[in-house]
This record gives structure tokens, sequence and C-alpha cells, in this order.
């Protein structure tokens, strides 16, 4: 394999279940301080391309690098390199803002203090008034500002995003796709999945579309082209 600087480094990934393709030969890199939006839709092998990257799921073949180490063989040290962010945010809804982030990054082996945490939920634009509050009554977009502010503190070089805009309205889309460039100005990497083409076309660097366990169609924002873009997602270049 030659080197490469991607923090994802996917090459002719497959994975097959019960003998059935979900990914197929599937190349994706991802470079530093970009991001990356992977477009598919229902049962086109996102979640799958995620969990492969968590190290939670095996190659059938091919190799896969998240910031230089292989999550099959070394989970652990994979994953202390990324943040994932599930579709619906994972935080404890009885401990406050602040106490979530202390006791997680506890949990994360990182020592930090309370003037740190605050700062960190001061950049993810959580306002102050919800620091002391319980989760319970949180938005999905609060929640990812918590979670963004643990990332952020954790230092690692990727978040994983699952689906980020699905369920916020167009104003919390928005000032996520805001706090996004904010990561991606600190030198993070961004790899997020998702069904929402507009949202992908405003933030991403680089948008790939996947099909079948394979992309089909990648551009750079350079040449994002919507009409395009939406004939790829649709399957309708496929069709014809
Ligand atoms: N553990 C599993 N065992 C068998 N088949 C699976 C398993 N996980 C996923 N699949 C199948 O693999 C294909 C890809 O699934 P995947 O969840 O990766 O798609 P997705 O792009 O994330 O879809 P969605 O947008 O619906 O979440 C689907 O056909 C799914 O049914």
């Amino acid at each position: 394999m030659t080197s490469s600087t991607a923090v994802v480094d996917i090459r002719a990934l497959s994975v097959a279940f019960s003998g059935r393709p979900v990914l197929s030969e599937l190349d994706l890199q991802v470079e530093p301080g970009t991001i990356y939006a992977l477009l598919g839709g229902n049962g086109a092998g996102k979640s799958t391309t995620l969990s492969v990257l968590l190290g939670f799921l095996a190659p059938s073949s091919g190799t896969v690098r998240v910031a230089g180490i292989d999550p099959a063989a070394s989970p652990e040290q994979a994953r202390a390199r990324l943040a994932y962010l599930p579709e619906n945010v994972a935080l404890y809804d009885h401990l406050s803002a602040l106490e979530n982030a202390d006791y997680l990054l506890s949990l994360a082996g990182r020592r930090t203090d309370a003037a740190a945490i605050r700062d960190a939920l001061h950049a993810a634009g959580l306002q102050e008034s919800a620091w002391t509050q319980r989760l319970a009554g949180f938005s999905k977009g609060m929640r990812q500002k918590v979670a963004i502010a643990i990332a952020s503190m954790r230092e690692v070089p990727l978040l994983l995003l699952d689906e980020p805009t699905s369920g916020l309205d167009p104003g919390a889309s928005a000032d996520f796709h805001v706090l996004l460039e904010s990561v991606r100005a600190r030198g993070a990497t961004v790899l997020m999945v998702t069904h929402d083409l507009l949202g992908a076309v405003e933030v991403a660097d680089r948008i790939g579309v996947l099909d079948h366990g394979r992309i089909v169609h990648e551009v750079a924002r350079a040449q994002f082209d919507l009409p395009a873009l939406h004939a790829h997602f649709s399957g309708r270049v496929r069709a014809a």
C-alpha cells in the first residue's frame, strides 16, 4: 500500500453479509482538514462504512486506515483518534452539559478543568444559560454542540457524523454547518454520512455518492453541480 496523508483511507473495501456484498471495492479518502459528505440512499452502505471505521466490522477484503491505524486490528487505538456522533447523540440526560463533558472526558482519560470545558462549550455555540441545565430538555442541535465541545477537547483528528442534520430545522442545520466549519478551521477532519443533499452542498469540501456499496460519483466543491448530484443520488443516472 502506498503511504497516504488521508485521515480516512479506504481502499478496495468489500464487506459481505452472509455472502451478500454490501460494500464492493469501495475507495474513499478524506484529506486532513476537510469535510467530506458521503451521500447515499437507504441501504447504500453508509452505516456499514462507519461500522468498519469504528472497528465493529472487519473487511472481507481491502484496507482501511483511520489516521494511519487499522481499525480491525487496533479498534481502541482507532477510536481514540475519532469522535463518533450517531444520529441521536448519546449523552446523559440527567446530567448537565458541564457534567456530561466532565464525566465523558474523564472516561476518555482526559483531565480537564471547568474553565476549559466552559471555553469549549462557548466555542461550540451553546448558550451559557444552558450549561448547567440537564440535557433531558435539550434539542438535537444543542446535544450536538455538547458532543462537539467534548470532541474538540479530546483533540481527535477525525469526526464521524451519522445523519447530523436529520430532524433539524433549516436554521438549526445552518448553525450546525457553521459549527462544522469552525471544527475544520481548527484542523479537524469530518466525514459525515447523510441523505441531506442541500446540506452537503452547503458545507462539504467534497461529496461522494454511495450506491450499492461503491462511490458512483465524487466531486470537489469547485465542481459541485446540484442537478448532477441529484441525478446520481436519486439513481437516475444508473437507470438512464
Ligand atoms: N448486520 C447485518 N446483517 C445483514 N445485513 C445487513 C447488516 N447490516 C446491514 N445490512 C444490509 O446491508 C445493506 C447496507 O446497509 P447500511 O445500513 O450500511 O445502509 P445505509 O446506507 O446506512 O442505509 P440507511 O440510510 O437506511 O441507514 C442493507 O441492505 C442492509 O440491509
